[in-house]
């Protein structure tokens, strides 16, 4: 028997699946009773049945995603005697604005990829650059210069993190007691060529007239021809040399559409398939490193194994793990525990998401392979005119692409070596990034990266799972790659709205979840776990609603919950005690704090309350066709120390500013203030308090939820909340007491 590449392990949950049904028991009984109760109470009471109904079937959606967790091990020692060739692996980098994502990121990730663990004729590495900088452009010449030794030396010293921002942090300083004088040496050098390196990305980033490329005269970001430039050409093939470095910025016409990333994700596709054409394709954010340089070898123990039913992965995915990030996770967006469970639960149903970064995919795939369509199958030969017709319609006009696409959909250089004479490709390469390219052509719709929706990556992961495909994550002990989280409260509100805009925007295309299980090969609990997320921007108005609750009842006298003489009251309690706990026990079985899990439940209660309705509205003015929806960059921190988010004094203190995100949380909490005035007031002159107790707990559980934004009333400048948010929060907490108000 040949060595196993890689091994499932389902996961043992039973404690797990005991509490998730627990919850869900419990649900179902605060269901039943409100129904029994209708009649008897009022509004406050029919909008609580009404939220909860929507928990309990999110509760049952993530139940579902949960109950089968799997976890995969893989063993890339045992490559070599399973292959003697490993095949060829295009690398894709994305960046799109020099300014919000500072070339010296990209170069970073640049070089982290191009010293990985693997052949070097093997692979190509290829830079869209969305934002035609001729400074990034600079930058990946410097970088070119530094990466002929920095390669080596990663090499030679077994260097593990090889994006030299991290690798020559203060934390990684060589003990000199221990380490060879020869290896100090070689340390001091590279830490030199590395500062200079930074220093002349530096010069020209404070002065851009330095950079006087001829080719990047006249070119305006959103409006300007195609340039590629080999940036180097391995030429030679040496397996221990530097990989193809190719710069491609693409044709953009400010009266054609770009599709944001996935636009620049379909050049790259196209152009690497009339240059190198490489059955895997990995591809990374500019500011996702690799950090484990092995992950490559990790990767391929999924996908070159044929055989049996490994057959059947589309992707292999790493989560996305992010370094530096502040104790104990102020702005809960670290996103471990969400990609332990749920993530490890779609493991066992058809495989995880496809989260844009960090993720090796088929290139036959992406080219719109099913898994029964085997390379047998479907005959493609370019002798074959009528084929040739037909896939011109779907890859466009380019004879060369699409030879290469027949080439790539057939898996004829699937081991064999992909070295060509790129620099010859440089006029298909040209001609395939145009701007008008894709024009009847099923580039973004039925090959390559989705269209129609600002998360790419998810609509782009459902496609190909529609049609059966699995997917896994990769999950060694060093994880793959290493991103940077945003980390201010301003950033993430904006990320979090396009998130929620793009995974509601999927519900609205032909590739809606419920339409591929039925027609498709998309499984019905995949299917599930789909909506869970593609429905995040929906829960915003249930959340809301459910959280205005509380002060709303103390404002007119009414009650949402059972009254603590009623023994029911022991269903929302014992509910949110286990709940609690459970949630709580995940994080500390992940290795995180109790703090970390409240600081996590809080910026849920904000970010659903606030940004996921925003990117509701995005989705309702799109479908009335009053307005597109936009891909807005994240800022990525400079980092020059290499320490993430930690470096920054005060960086964990929420930060606001006038947009209107910021209205939903203020008013939440100017409600709940005067709700509780109202209520102690009301129960000193009455002198009882058992009608609502819940309801003050409830009233004061919101208000430590939304605490930071307590806190941004007082405080000023940038840590305050605008006057124009308060005014605005002002007067609509101001027509919502006027209206629920009784004394
Ligand atoms: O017009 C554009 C816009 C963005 N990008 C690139 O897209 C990547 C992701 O953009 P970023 O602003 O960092 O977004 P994030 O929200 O941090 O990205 C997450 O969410 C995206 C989907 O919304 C996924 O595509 C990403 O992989 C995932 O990391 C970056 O490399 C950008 O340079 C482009 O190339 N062209
Ligand atoms: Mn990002």
């Amino acid at each position: 028997m040949s060595p196993r590449l890689y091994e499932e392990i389902r996961r043992k949950n039973t404690l797990q699946r005991l509490t998730d049904l627990t919850i869900f028991f419990l649900l179902l009984s605060l269901l039943a009773y409100r129904l029994r109760f209708l009649d008897n109470h009022g509004l406050p009471w029919f909008l609580a049945f009404l939220c909860e109904s929507w928990f309990t079937f999110l509760w049952v959606i993530i139940m579902n995603t949960k109950w089968s967790p799997v976890v995969h091990k893989t063993y890339p020692q045992h490559l070599q005697k399973k292959m003697d060739e490993l095949p060829p692996m295009d690398m894709f980098v994305t960046t799109a604005d020099p300014v919000l994502e500072p070339p010296i990121i990209t170069v970073n990730t640049v070089l982290s990829l191009l010293a990985i663990d693997y052949p070097a004729n093997k692979l190509a590495c290829y830079v869209s650059d969305d934002g035609a900088s001729p400074i990034t452009f600079y930058s990946l010449t410097e970088a070119l210069k530094f990466a002929k030794i920095w390669i080596p030396y990663c090499k030679k010293h077994n260097v593990q993190v090889r994006a030299p921002f991290r690798y020559f942090t203060s934390e990684n300083q060589p003990q000199s007691n221990i380490a060879s004088s020869e290896f100090l040496q070689e340390w001091t050098h590279m830490k030199n060529e590395y500062k200079l390196l930074v220093q002349n990305i530096e010069a020209v980033e404070r002065n851009p007239s330095s950079c006087t490329y001829e080719f990047f005269s006249k070119v305006e970001k959103s409006n300007h021809p195609t340039i590629i430039k080999v940036l180097w050409e391995n030429k030679e093939g040496l397996a221990d040399g530097v990989p193809h470095l190719v710069y491609v910025s693409r044709e953009k016409h400010p009266k054609y559409p770009h599709h944001f990333k996935a636009g620049a994700l379909n050049v790259l596709g196209r152009v690497s398939g009339v240059m190198t054409n490489a059955p895997v394709m990995l591809n990374v954010d500019c500011d996702m490193f690799v950090n484990n340089p092995q992950i490559a070898l990790h990767a391929m123990c999924f996908l070159v194994d044929n055989e049996n039913k490994e057959r059947d992965i589309a992707y292999v995915q790493c989560p996305q793990v992010f370094y530096g990030g502040l104790k104990d996770d102020p702005f809960g967006n670290q996103m471990i525990v969400l990609q332990e469970y749920l993530g490890r639960g779609m493991g066992g149903i058809q495989g995880p998401f496809y989260s844009g970064t960090g993720c090796f995919h088929r290139r036959k795939v992406i080219y719109g392979l099913s898994p029964n369509e085997t390379t047998e199958t479907k005959v493609f030969s370019s002798s074959n005119v009528k084929s040739v017709e037909e896939l011109k319609n779907t890859f466009g006009h380019s004879t060369k692409l699409v030879e290469s696409a027949v080439k790539a959909l057939s898996g004829i250089n699937e081991s064999s070596s992909s070295l060509s004479d790129i620099t010859s490709s440089i006029e298909e390469a040209i001609q395939v990034a145009g701007a008008t390219y894709e024009f009847n052509t099923q580039w973004g719709n039925k090959v390559g990266c989705m269209y129609g929706s600002t998360t790419e990556d998810v609509q782009t992961g459902l496609r190909i799972q529609s049609k059966g495909w699995r997917s896994v994550y990769s999950t060694p002990k060093t994880p793959g790659f290493l991103g940077c989280a945003p980390s201010s409260l301003t950033v993430i509100m904006v990320q979090q709205a396009r998130w929620t805009t793009g995974l509601l925007e999927i519900l609205f295309t032909n590739n809606n979840p419920m339409l591929v299980t039925i027609f498709g090969n998309l499984r019905f609990r995949q299917f599930l776990a789909y909506l869970y997320c593609n429905t995040w921007a929906m829960r915003s108005l249930p959340e809301l609603c459910y959280n205005a609750l509380p002060a709303y009842c103390l404002l007119s006298n009414t009650s949402f919950l059972p009254s603590i003489t009623d023994p029911a009251i022991l269903i929302p309690t014992s509910l949110l005690v286990i709940y609690n706990t459970y949630t709580l026990s995940e994080f500390l079985r992940t290795g995180l704090s109790v703090r970390a899990w409240w600081n996590t439940q809080r910026m849920s209660r904000i970010v659903t309350t606030s940004a996921w309705l925003f990117g509701l509205a995005n989705v309702a003015l799109k479908l009335l066709g009053l307005s597109e929806t936009v891909f807005h960059v994240t800022p990525k921190d400079r980092d020059e120390h290499g320490e993430g988010a930690h470096g920054a004094a005060n960086a964990s203190r929420f930060t606001f500013d006038e947009s209107p995100v910021f209205v939903p949380g203020t008013a939440l909490v100017m409600l709940h203030v005067i709700g509780l005035v109202v209520g102690i007031s009301r129960w000193v002159r009455n002198g009882d308090l058992t009608a609502w107790i819940g309801e003050v707990v409830c009233c004061v559980w919101v208000v430590a939820s939304f605490m930071p934004f307590v806190k941004g009333l007082v405080r000023k400048g940038k840590y305050g909340v605008p006057w124009s948010v308060v005014g605005k929060a002002g007067v609509l907490v101001g027509l919502l007491v006027n209206y629920s108000y009784i004394s």
